[in-house]
């Protein structure tokens, strides 16, 4: 990191001493300061709260929903020392007195650290994948960012990042085979893949769609227990990140599934408060569904998802919790608020 503050300054600041290290020095190489103007707030009350901010240098005024002053805190003060008013969601606005430089660290990511160092054994040199600590895209960092990962308990989380595979491919490998049966569920680290699929009405496989750093693929075979439903082919060397279909099972996929009752969801349908959407094929929607339910079959989700509105839950439902599992998954990592109903409430719906 620059001048701004040094690595003993670093070292010192709350919750960070209770860090081993190793990890404060890495944490440290990846700090990235940034100033905001006199006049401009680091952050509103009411506002989410996903980093710790420290403040470094200049002053700024802690206010009140109204916009009361409640106190000021100056970069050489003890309560530089704490991350600023750090609730979630903030309860207070912070506005900058003067010139400011913040640094912020990842909330996720400064859990799982301290998760990590509380249980003893791990550095996050043995966890970059890369070849040097220094590396700046740590895959850690930006799993953490990914709405997939952001639902996953801290405990939960430091098992995968321990049971997380980096393997490298070249460009034209097939990762994922159409037909295969299921076995690992992959995130991209680095390199560029894409999607096809055969089918028996197009002699040439259809390109579904190309993915980049960050994006996942092979869920639906290990939620559905079904076979690949495409092919995943490497169109540049690169490193992907896989997972068991055991641990996605127990790790990821359960934490990432909320279930809601059938009372639950008829109330929040009755308020206009959620919307239940029903992935079965339309032959089956129109022979007997939930009354209000709309039907988006799981084959079309992924290309009508940008209709959706990210604003009010969603409930998904079919008849066996397959579909809607898998539906869920989709939806979760794409940010959307999303709740399984009970496979049941179709049998016991009279419409
Ligand atoms: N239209 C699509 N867009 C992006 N990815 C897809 C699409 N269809 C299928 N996939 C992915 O391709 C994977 C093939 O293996 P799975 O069926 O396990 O899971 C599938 C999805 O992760």
């Amino acid at each position: 990191m620059s001048e701004a503050l040094s690595f003993d300054a670093f070292a010192a600041l709350t919750p960070i001493n209770g860090l081993r290290p190793e990890n404060q020095r890495d944490l440290y190489r990846k700090l990235a300061p940034r100033t905001v103007k006199a006049g401009d707030y680091l952050f509103r009350a009411g506002d989410p709260n996903t980093e710790c901010l420290y403040l470094v240098d200049g002053e700024i005024a802690l206010e009140d929903e109204a916009g009361k002053q409640i106190k000021t805190i100056a970069a050489d003060s003890d309560a530089a020392k704490h991350r600023i008013a750090h609730q979630t969601p903030r309860s207070v606005s912070a506005r900058c007195l003067d010139a400011v430089t913040v640094i912020g660290i990842d909330n996720s990511l400064l859990d799982v650290l301290l998760t990590w160092d509380q249980t003893g054994s791990f550095e996050v040199t043995e966890l970059t994948g890369g070849p040097s600590p220094t590396e700046s895209d740590d895959w850690m960092t930006r799993l953490l960012q990914l709405p997939t990962f952001q639902m996953i308990p801290p405990g939960n989380l430091q098992t995968l990042f321990m049971r997380l595979e980096t393997v490298n491919f070249k460009a034209n490998d097939v990762v994922v085979k159409q037909g295969d049966v299921g076995d690992y569920f992959y995130v991209i680290d680095s390199g560029h893949c894409m999607v096809t699929r055969e089918s028996t009405t197009h002699p040439k496989p259809i390109k579904l769609a190309e993915l980049g750093p960050g994006a996942s693929f092979g869920e639906e075979a290990l939620i559905a227990d079904t076979s690949r439903n495409a092919t995943v082919t490497m169109m540049s060397d690169g490193a992907l990140l896989r997972l068991s279909k055991e641990d996605f099972r127990s790790l990821l996929h359960r934490s990432m599934t909320r279930q809601i009752s059938q009372d639950e969801a008829d109330r929040l349908v009755a308020e206009e408060s959620a919307v239940i959407i029903d992935v079965r094929l339309p032959s089956e929607f129109k022979l007997k569904s939930i009354p209000g339910a709309r039907n988006l079959p799981l084959y079309l989700l992924r290309m009508k998802l940008s209709a959706l509105s990210a604003e009010l839950p969603y409930i998904v439902y079919c008849d066996s919790g397959r579909r809607s599992s898998v539906a869920a998954f989709i939806m979760t990592q794409k940010g959307f608020n999303v709740q399984v109903l009970d496979s049941q409430a179709l049998s016991d719906t009279t419409a």
